[in-house]
């Protein structure tokens, strides 16, 4: 069964004084519940732009994204953040923490946004802290982490909601060899553990193979390898 589904989508970016850029061009794809979909394709052929319109962040100019079947970008502003918030969790290469809050803080925002319990939050992401090997580090702010410290931060905190997708695009980008192998198991063992499933974007073609389907986004359209 496919939890995320997008249908001939299209998108082209008109900038000032230049010719129209078609980025995506009829693309289509289905994420079965419970499965990792990796999208490999050349810097700049639109990768991003395809994650940003599946995850409800950027409307495209055609075509239809849909939840369990229903219509994401026919919901209202309200419900579309929550659709985010409580079936999403974000992780990408540049992490986006808050610098002024702590790893703790970092984690427990989502939860504390859709109104859990805030004990309950800290409970959370301390597991989640534990359980990705940095629970000694939750009173850091993210400038005194390392960069794979802070990469694990910004996976707690696109778990705190038990989500039922991840999207992450490129979430190793910035890593050593160490620290990517390392945020590869944590996010690859995730299925395992809690039966999320994974759209993954990345230009290493070897970190697509741990994947079910791998697809070349070319043109505008994506091709199974
Ligand atoms: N808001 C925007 N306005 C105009 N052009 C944009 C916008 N966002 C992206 N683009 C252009 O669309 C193209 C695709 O960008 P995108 O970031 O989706 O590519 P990508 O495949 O993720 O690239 P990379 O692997 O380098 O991160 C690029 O040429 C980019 O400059």
């Amino acid at each position: 069964m496919s939890i995320l589904e997008a249908q001939h989508i299209k998108k082209t970016f008109h900038d000032d004084g230049q010719p129209p850029l078609t980025i995506l061009d009829g693309t289509s794809i289905s994420i079965a519940q419970g499965s990792i979909v990796t999208v490999v394709g050349a810097s700049g052929c639109g990768k991003s732009t395809l994650l940003h319109i599946l995850g409800g962040l950027d409307k495209p100019d055609e075509g239809i994204v849909s939840w369990n079947g229903e219509a994401i970008y026919e919901m209202d502003r309200e419900a579309i953040a929550d659709f985010r918030n409580q079936k999403l969790g974000f992780v990408f290469q540049f992490h986006h923490l808050l610098p002024e809050f702590t790893a703790l803080e970092n984690i427990m925002m989502p939860a504390l946004i859709s109104g859990t319990d805030p004990n309950e939050a800290k409970e959370k992401a301390q597991s989640l802290l534990d359980g990705f090997g940095i629970l000694e580090r939750a009173e850091h702010r993210p400038s005194q982490l390392s960069g794979g410290e802070q990469q694990r931060v910004a996976m707690g905190r696109a778990l705190i909601n038990d989500p039922d997708l991840i999207l992450a695009d490129e979430p190793t980008g910035n890593l050593d060899e160490r620290n990517t192998d390392m945020l590869l198991d944590l996010l690859f063992n995730l299925r395992e553990a809690r039966e999320v499933s994974i759209l993954l974007i990345t230009h290493e073609k070897n970190i697509a193979q741990r994947s079910d389907i791998i697809y070349e986004l070319s043109h505008g359209k994506l091709h199974e390898l």
